[in-house]
C-alpha cells in the first residue's frame, strides 16, 4: 500500500497551481489540488481575463469616436455596463469549466475545499485528513486593504467585475497596474476617474518617458492625478456617496473607492508557523531558484512567494517544478528580463532594463527612441503619440531593453522580447527588413 494518499498534492487551482499538478500526472504522479473558491485562480475569475474584456469592451468608446473620420457613421450608440459584465462574467464560467476538465482529462484529484497544513506530510482538506509526499502551496495573493478609518468602504479588484452599475465618480487608490487600467476602463466608459496615490509617482519600475507619455495621454483624456496624498479616513455620506480625505487635509467626493494598493501574500491560516515555513517580512513564502522552501518536501510557486506577480512566471515556475521533481527534466525559472505590459489606453509594455537601470549598471548605454502618431490616430485627428525605446549597451551592441506606449503594444513587445532574451545587437535588429505599413516596423526603423 502507498504510504500516501498522493504524490504529489496542491494548495490553489490557479496559473501556478493548475500547470504544476497536470504536468505531474503526466509525468505519472498521482496528484491532488484543493481550491477554496474557484479553479482558475484569479487570473481566470478575477483577474487579467475579466479586465482584458473590459479593457477591450471600454476601447470600443474611442474606436466608435475615431469611425466617423473613416466615414462610418453610426447613430444612436450607448453602452449598458450589464452586458458587458455579463457577457465577461460569462466567459470566466466558460473558462472555469474548461480548467476543470483539464484537469481530470489529466487525472488530477479536485477537492473543492480550502486546505492548510497540518504537519509536513498532512493536510486538512475541508475537515478531511489527507496525506502526501510532496506538497505545493500555490495560494496566491489577494487584494491589500487600505487601512485608514473607513477603509472598509473601499472595494477592491475582486468586487469591480460584479457592479450593479457604473459609478459617476470613483477615486482609484494606488498608482500601480490595477489602478492604472482601471483608470483607462472607467474613463473610457466615460466615468469622472480620479487615482490618489501616496508617493509621487505612478507604474514604478517602468521607463520614466513611456510613464510620462501615459500620464501626459490620461491626463488629456480627463483622469486627475493626485501624488504624495496617503488617505487619512473614508466616510459614508448621508446622501450615500464617499468622502475621502487624505492626509493633506484634501477632500475628494464619490460613489465608488477602489483600492488597488498590492497584492500580500495568501498565507493566513495556512499553518506555516507551525511547521517553520520561513517567510519574508511581508509574509511571502521565502523559496530558492527551485521553488523550495526550508521544508524539503514543501514547495511554493507564483504570488504566494512575491517574486514576479505575473500569471506566466506562476505558471513556469509551477510547470518547472512538476519537471523537476516528477519528469527527471530538472529547469528552472530565470526571473530577469520578464516582459510585462500595462493595458492602459494605449498600453504600455516593457522587457529588460529601462534607460535609468542601464545607466547605473553598464558602462555606456545607446538610446534609440521614436517618437510618432499611429496611422490610425492620424486620420482620426486623435493627438495621441506612440513611444518606442530601445535600450543598448555600448559596449556589447546589444539590446538589453525595450520599451513602448502605444497601440497594441504588449503585443508588439512579445516579439521584441525574444531578441532582448536571445541577447540580439542592434546592428541584427537594424538589418531586418521591415513590414509597412506597420508601427512595429519603427523597432527595425531606428538608427
Ligand atoms: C485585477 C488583476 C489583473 C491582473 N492582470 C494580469 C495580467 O494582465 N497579466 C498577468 O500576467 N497577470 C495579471 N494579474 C496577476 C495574476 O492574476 C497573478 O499573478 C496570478 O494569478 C498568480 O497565480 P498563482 O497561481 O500564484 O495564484 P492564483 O491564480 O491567485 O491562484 C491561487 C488559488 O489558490 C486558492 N487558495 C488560496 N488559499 C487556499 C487554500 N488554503 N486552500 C485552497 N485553495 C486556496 C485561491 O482561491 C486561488 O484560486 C492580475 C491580477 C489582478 C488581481
Ligand atoms: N497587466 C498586468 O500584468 C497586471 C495587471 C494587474 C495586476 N498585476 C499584478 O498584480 C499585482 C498587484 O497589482 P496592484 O496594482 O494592486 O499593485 P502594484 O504593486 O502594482 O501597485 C500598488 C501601488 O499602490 C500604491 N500604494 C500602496 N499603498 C497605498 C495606499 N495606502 N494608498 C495609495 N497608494 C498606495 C503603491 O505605491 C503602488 O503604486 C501587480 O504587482 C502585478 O504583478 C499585473
Amino acid at each position: 500500500m502507498a504510504k500516501y494518499d498522493y504524490d504529489y498534492f496542491v494548495i490553489g487551482a490557479g496559473s501556478g497551481g493548475v500547470r504544476s499538478s497536470r504536468i505531474a500526472s503526466g509525468h505519472g504522479a498521482k496528484v491532488g489540488i484543493a481550491e477554496e473558491h474557484r479553479v482558475g485562480g484569479t487570473c481566470v475569475i478575477r483577474g487579467c481575463v475579466p479586465k482584458k474584456l473590459l479593457v477591450i469592451g471600454s476601447h470600443f468608446a474611442e474606436d466608435l469616436e475615431d469611425a466617423a473620420r473613416f466615414g462610418w457613421n453610426i447613430e444612436g450608440k450607448s453602452f449598458d455596463w450589464n452586458c458587458l459584465r455579463d457577457n465577461l462574467l460569462a466567459d470566466v464560467d466558460r473558462l472555469e469549466e474548461a480548467y476543470k476538465n483539464t484537469l481530470s482529462s489529466h487525472d488530477v484529484a479536485l477537492h473543492e475545499a480550502r486546505a492548510t497544513l497540518e504537519d509536513a506530510h498532512t493536510l486538512n482538506v475541508g475537515g478531511r485528513t489527507i496525506t502526501a509526499d510532496k506538497i505545493l502551496i500555490a495560494t496566491g495573493s489577494r487584494p491589500g486593504q487600505l487601512d485608514c478609518p473607513g477603509g472598509d468602504l473601499a472595494i477592491t479588484s475582486n468586487d469591480v467585475f460584479h457592479l450593479d452599475r457604473l459609478p459617476e465618480r470613483v477615486v482609484i487608490a494606488g498608482g500601480g497596474y490595477i489602478a492604472t487600467e482601471f483608470a483607462g476602463i472607467f474613463n473610457e466608459l466615460g466615468v469622472d476617474v480620479t487615482v490618489v496615490q501616496r508617493s509621487d509617482r505612478i507604474l514604478r519600475g517602468y521607463d520614466h518617458s513611456v510613464v510620462e507619455r501615459l500620464m501626459h495621454i490620461s491626463t488629456i483624456k480627463g483622469i486627475q492625478f493626485k501624488y504624495n496624498s496617503p488617505f487619512a479616513k473614508v466616510e459614508r455620506q448621508d446622501d450615500d456617496n464617499l468622502l475621502i480625505t487624505t492626509e493633506n487635509g484634501e477632500e475628494l467626493e464619490a460613489d465608488l473607492l477602489l483600492a488597488a494598493i498590492g497584492r500580500p501574500a495568501n498565507v493566513d491560516g495556512l499553518g506555516l508557523e507551525a511547521l517553520g515555513i520561513e517567510q519574508k517580512r511581508n509574509g511571502a513564502i521565502k523559496v530558492d531558484e527551485g521553488s523550495r522552501t526550508n521544508i524539503d518536501n514543501i514547495f511554493a510557486v507564483g504570488d504566494v512567494t512575491d517574486r514576479v506577480q505575473l500569471t506566466p512566471v506562476a505558471i513556469r515556475e509551477g510547470h518547472a517544478l512538476a519537471d523537476t521533481l516528477f519528469g527527471g527534466k530538472p529547469w528552472t525559472v530565470d526571473h530577469g528580463c520578464v516582459p510585462s505590459a500595462v493595458f492602459s489606453h494605449p498600453p504600455i509594455a516593457s522587457v529588460g532594463l529601462t534607460e535609468g537601470e542601464a545607466r547605473n549598471t553598464l558602462g555606456g548605454v545607446d538610446v534609440y527612441t521614436s517618437d510618432f502618431r499611429a496611422m490610425k490616430n492620424v486620420l482620426a485627428d486623435r493627438n495621441e503619440r506612440a513611444l518606442y525605446k530601445l535600450v543598448v549597451d555600448s559596449a556589447t551592441g546589444r539590446l538589453v531593453g525595450a520599451h513602448m506606449i502605444g497601440p497594441d503594444a504588449p503585443e508588439i513587445m512579445q516579439g521584441l522580447a525574444i531578441a532582448v532574451k536571445a541577447g540580439l545587437t542592434k546592428q541584427q535588429i537594424d538589418e531586418t527588413v521591415a513590414i509597412h505599413p506597420t508601427m512595429a516596423e519603427e523597432i527595425v526603423l531606428m538608427r
